[in-house]
């Protein structure tokens, strides 16, 4: 592939079980498609190390910034992202090589004796540091005429499930993708419908992202890129960009493809957004559909136009509120 190719490829990652998990599965898919070694070179990230919550650390960009450091200096190869912790903002010197296909992107429910959003009871305090599943959450309880407690808390997911388990809380909200890269789908109580709870842009994608310059690499690792994830995220994460949000907004948004990609004829795709206030009073909820995106370009410009929509039905006033 190039000069040193005999050497290991080494993968750069954070230590935490959902980051080697992730990372665990593409080194793999790398390794069977380049026929090389990857080995894991872990990076302790600023997020890892931090107590504060990421609303008062600069959002979710906070996950990434070491293992980019690591990439621009030539000490790891690639590393590999959750996409929905990426800023909007692509570097230049970065090229995000490949988007594998999605997972369930949904969000779940953990709840205590198997209850679900409908069953908890009355006062029920259900845990998430996430603004966007708080808004989404306190809408829901207001439609359903219950009132709950959203109490934001921070943590790996074992720490976050840890709550209910130790009976500290009644349920947390987590990442359907992330329960089931670490072994723990068995525990989810409940998958969150998008039309209840839109998960995060990109949410249940993968990003692997190399240096730029080195093009052969990156075109190998873009073997593992799905078109229609990548069509799909792009569309979500212009939208989030357009709405000018920190990554620790309340925003929700999903593209669908219909019909699915299994089904080999896609003609459609759906892009839906929300914003809302975290005390759910406010909810600008909106949803575009047009021929399915056929370039990058096309997923940014229908991302853009759902933002200017939804801007025009009053998004923009509910952008500047930050968690808690
Ligand atoms: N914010 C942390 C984070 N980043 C990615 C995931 C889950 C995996 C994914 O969405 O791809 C999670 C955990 C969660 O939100 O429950």
């Amino acid at each position: 592939m190039n000069d040193n190719s005999s050497r290991p490829l080494r993968l750069g990652t954070r230590r935490s079980k959902l980051a080697m998990a992730q990372s665990g599965q593409v080194a793999q898919a790398v390794q069977q498609l380049t026929g090389r070694p990857v080995e894991l070179v872990e990076i302790t990230t600023y997020g890892d190390v931090s107590r504060e919550s990421l609303a008062q650390i600069g959002g979710t960009g906070v996950f990434v910034s070491a293992l980019r450091d690591a990439l621009l200096a030539g000490e790891i190869d690639f590393a590999v992202h959750s996409l929905k912790d990426l800023p909007t903002k692509q570097p230049e010197d970065l090229a995000l090589a490949a988007i594998p296909p999605r997972e369930d992107p949904r969000d779940v429910l953990v709840a205590r004796d198997g209850l679900t959003f409908e069953t908890l009871p009355e006062g029920s305090r259900i845990g998430t540091g996430s603004p966007r599943r708080m808004a989404q959450l306190n809408a829901w309880a207001r439609e359903l005429g219950k009132e709950i407690e959203t109490v934001p808390i921070r943590g790996n997911i074992d720490t976050r499930i840890g709550f209910v388990t130790k009976g500290e809380l009644d349920a947390v909200v987590l990442a359907a993708a992330g329960l089931s890269r670490i072994g723990r789908s068995a525990e989810v109580s409940q998958f969150l419908e998008p039309d209840a709870v839109l998960p995060a842009p990109g949410q249940g994608a993968l990003a692997i992202e190399c240096a730029m310059t080195n093009a052969p690499l990156a075109a190998t690792l873009a073997e593992l890129d799905d078109p229609y994830t990548r069509v799909a995220v792009t569309a979500e994460r212009s939208l989030l960009a357009a709405l000018e949000a920190g990554c620790s907004a309340p925003v929700g948004a999903l593209a669908d493809l219909s019909p699915s990609p299994d089904e080999q004829i896609v003609t459609e795709m759906r892009l839906r957004g929300v914003v809302g206030t975290t005390d759910g009073k406010t909810l600008v909820q909106l949803s575009i559909t047009g021929p399915v995106p056929s370039s990058s370009e096309e997923a940014v410009a229908m991302g853009h136009e759902l933002a200017a929509a939804m801007l025009d039905k009053g998004a923009a006033g509910l952008m500047g509120e930050r968690a808690l």
